[in-house]
C-alpha cells in the first residue's frame, strides 16, 4: 500500500518535457499502474520557429534532418542512375523544390506529433500544453500560452527538458542567424548557406544542403568533430570537400549585416585576426546547445545545476533532491542521443514503478553523424583509447573496402574505411569500431551489439 503522505500528491510521476526521454518514461510508468502527467511547451526560437508534440527528435532534430539527408542521397542516386543505364533527362535539370520537400518532411513531423497525442490519450497520460517551472520539490507550475497557471504536485518529478540551440554574442546573430530548429521548415529555399560550427549538427546540415544543390559552407573554429576518431572525423571532412562543401577553417564569425538586396553580409576573423567577408541567404549557427535547466528555476526545489554547464548531474538518474530524476540531454556528461533518453527514460520508470534494479549504461553507445558519406562509430576513438590505456597498449587496425555499387559510376572509394581499436595484449578486447561509408548507421549497429 502507498504511505499516506503519498495521497496528498496528484500524480505519482509529473514528467517536464514531452520528447524522447520524457515520453518512453511516462508511456513504461502507466503501463506499470502509476499516475503520470506530462508537461510539454515548446518556447518560439528567435526567427519565430514553434512545433508540436514529440520534442526535438521528432520536429527539429533527428527525423526531419534524416529525411533531408534521405532527400539529398536520392538527388546523388539520380544522377548516378544514368550510368546504370536509366533513360533521364539532362542532369543539370533535376533539381530539387524546396517548397515540396519541405511540405513533405513537415506533414509527416505532423503525422507524429498526431500518433503521439493519440497514443498519450489512449494510455491515459494526463498531457499539458504548459511550460513547467519548480515551485518546491513536489509542486510544479505550468503556464500555458494565455498565461494561465495550473499547479500539479507529485511524489517523483522527471526532468527532460533537453536544450535548444546556442547563439554567438555577436551583432546580427539572433536577427538574421537561424538553427536547426528553423532549416526544417523554412518557408523560403536555403541559398547560399553559411554553417557555423562543425560539430554533428554543422556537418550534417551542410551535407544535405550540398546534397540538394545549395552552395554549402562550413565555418570551423577548430577542428572538425571535437570528441570523435580525428583520423575518422578528417575522412568525413575530406568527403564533404570533394563533394563540393567549402570549409573556412580556424575563423570566427564577427558581425552579420543584412544588405538592401535583403543578402546577408558576414565579417569573420581568421587565425591571424585578419577580418574577411562574404554574402549568404542563409546563416545556421549549429555550435552547441543549452539545457533548458535555467527556466525550471531550480532554486525553488533545492535541485543542484552543474555552473560550467547548466546540465543536471544526476547518479542513476536522481538529483540532488531524491524525489527529482533527470534523463535525456539536460544531463551532464552523458551522451545526446534520442535512443539514450528514451532507454534511461524506460529504465528509470521500471525502477521507479516494476521493482526492477536494472540501471543504464551509458558506455559504448553507437552513433552516427549523417554526414553525407556517413560515419558510424561505437567505442572510444584512437586518442581516447592512447589516453586511457597507453599508446604501448593499444594496436590499431585499418582497412579501405570498396562496395561493389561504387564502381559502374565510378565513385570514389578513397574514404570507405574501417578502423579498429583495440587492446594490444591479453584478450586483444576491442575497444572502438568505426566505419565511413553508405549505411553507417545501420552497419554501427551490428557492431556495437557485439562490443556491448
Ligand atoms: C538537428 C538535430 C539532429 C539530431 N539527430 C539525431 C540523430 O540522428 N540521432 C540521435 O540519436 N539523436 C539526434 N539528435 C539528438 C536528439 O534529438 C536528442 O538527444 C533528444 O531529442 C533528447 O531528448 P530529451 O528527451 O532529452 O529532450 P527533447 O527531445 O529535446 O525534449 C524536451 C522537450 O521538453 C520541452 N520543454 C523544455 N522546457 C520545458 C518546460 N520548462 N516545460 C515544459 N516543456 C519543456 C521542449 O520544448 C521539448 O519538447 C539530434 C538533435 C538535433 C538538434
Ligand atoms: N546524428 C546524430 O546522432 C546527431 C545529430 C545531430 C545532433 N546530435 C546531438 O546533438 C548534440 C549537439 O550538436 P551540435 O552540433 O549543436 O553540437 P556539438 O557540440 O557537437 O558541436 C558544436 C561545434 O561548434 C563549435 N563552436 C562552438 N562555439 C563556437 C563559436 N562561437 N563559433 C564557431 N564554432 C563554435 C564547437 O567547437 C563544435 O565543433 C550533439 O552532441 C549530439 O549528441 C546527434
Amino acid at each position: 500500500m502507498a504511505p499516506i503522505a503519498d495521497q496528498s500528491y496528484t500524480y505519482d510521476l509529473l514528467i517536464i518535457g514531452g520528447g524522447s526521454g520524457g515520453l518512453a518514461a511516462a508511456k513504461e510508468a502507466v503501463g506499470l499502474n502509476a499516475k503520470v502527467a506530462v508537461l510539454d511547451y515548446v518556447t518560439p526560437s528567435p526567427l519565430g520557429t514553434t512545433w508540436g508534440l514529440g520534442g526535438t527528435c521528432v520536429n527539429v532534430g533527428c527525423i526531419p534532418k534524416k529525411l533531408m539527408h534521405q532527400a539529398a542521397l536520392l538527388g546523388e542516386a539520380i544522377h548516378e542512375a544514368a550510368t546504370f543505364g536509366w533513360q533521364l533527362p539532362d542532369p543539370k535539370t533535376v533539381k530539387i523544390n524546396w517548397e515540396l520537400l519541405k511540405t513533405a518532411v513537415q506533414n509527416h513531423v505532423k503525422s507524429v506529433n498526431w500518433v503521439i497525442r493519440v497514443e498519450l490519450r489512449t494510455k491515459k497520460v494526463e498531457y499539458f500544453n504548459a511550460l513547467g517551472h519548480f515551485k518546491d520539490a513536489h509542486t510544479v507550475i505550468g503556464v500555458t500560452k494565455k498565461g494561465e497557471e495550473k499547479i500539479l504536485t507529485a511524489k517523483n518529478i522527471l526532468i527532460a527538458v533537453g536544450g535548444r540551440p546556442r547563439y554567438p554574442d555577436i551583432p546580427g546573430a539572433l536577427e538574421y542567424g537561424i538553427s536547426s530548429d528553423d532549416i526544417f521548415s523554412l518557408e523560403r529555399a536555403p541559398g547560399k548557406t553559411l554553417v557555423i560550427g562543425a560539430g554533428y549538427i554543422g556537418l550534417e546540415c551542410a551535407g544535405f544542403l550540398n546534397g540538394l544543390g545549395y552552395d554549402a559552407t562550413i565555418m570551423v573554429r577548430s577542428i572538425v568533430l571535437r570528441g570523435f576518431d580525428q583520423q575518422m572525423a578528417n575522412l568525413v571532412a575530406e568527403e564533404m570537400e570533394q563533394r563540393g562543401v567549402h570549409f573556412i577553417y580556424q575563423a570566427k564569425p564577427k558581425k552579420i549585416t543584412k544588405q538592401e538586396d535583403g543578402r546577408l553580409l558576414v565579417d569573420w576573423v581568421d587565425k591571424d585576426g585578419e577580418i574577411h567577408q562574404d554574402v549568404y541567404d542563409t546563416v545556421l549557427f549549429a555550435i552547441g546547445r543549452r539545457a533548458l535547466t535555467e527556466e525550471l528555476k531550480p532554486e525553488n526545489a533545492g535541485l543542484k545545476l552543474v555552473s560550467e554547464t547548466g546540465k543536471i548531474e544526476a547518479t542513476n538518474e536522481q538529483t540532488n533532491v531524491p524525489n527529482i530524476y533527470a534523463v535525456g540531454d539536460v544531463l551532464h556528461k552523458r551522451p545526446q542521443l534520442t535512443p539514450v533518453a528514451v532507454h534511461a527514460g524506460k529504465l528509470l520508470a521500471r525502477r521507479l514503478f516494476g521493482n526492477s534494479t536494472e540501471r543504464m549504461d551509458y558506455t559504448n553507445v553507437a552513433t552516427t553523424v549523417f554526414s553525407p558519406l556517413e560515419y558510424g562509430c561505437v567505442g572510444l576513438s584512437e586518442e581516447t583509447a592512447i589516453m586511457v590505456h597507453g599508446e604501448e597498449q593499444i594496436e590499431i587496425y585499418h582497412a579501405y573496402y570498396k562496395p561493389t555499387e561504387f564502381f559502374v559510376p565510378q565513385k570514389d572509394v578513397d574514404r570507405c574505411y574501417v578502423k579498429v581499436v583495440a587492446l594490444r595484449h591479453d584478450d586483444q578486447r576491442v575497444l572502438g569500431m568505426h566505419f565511413v561509408g553508405p549505411n553507417a548507421g545501420e552497419v554501427i549497429q551490428g557492431f556495437a551489439a557485439a562490443i556491448k
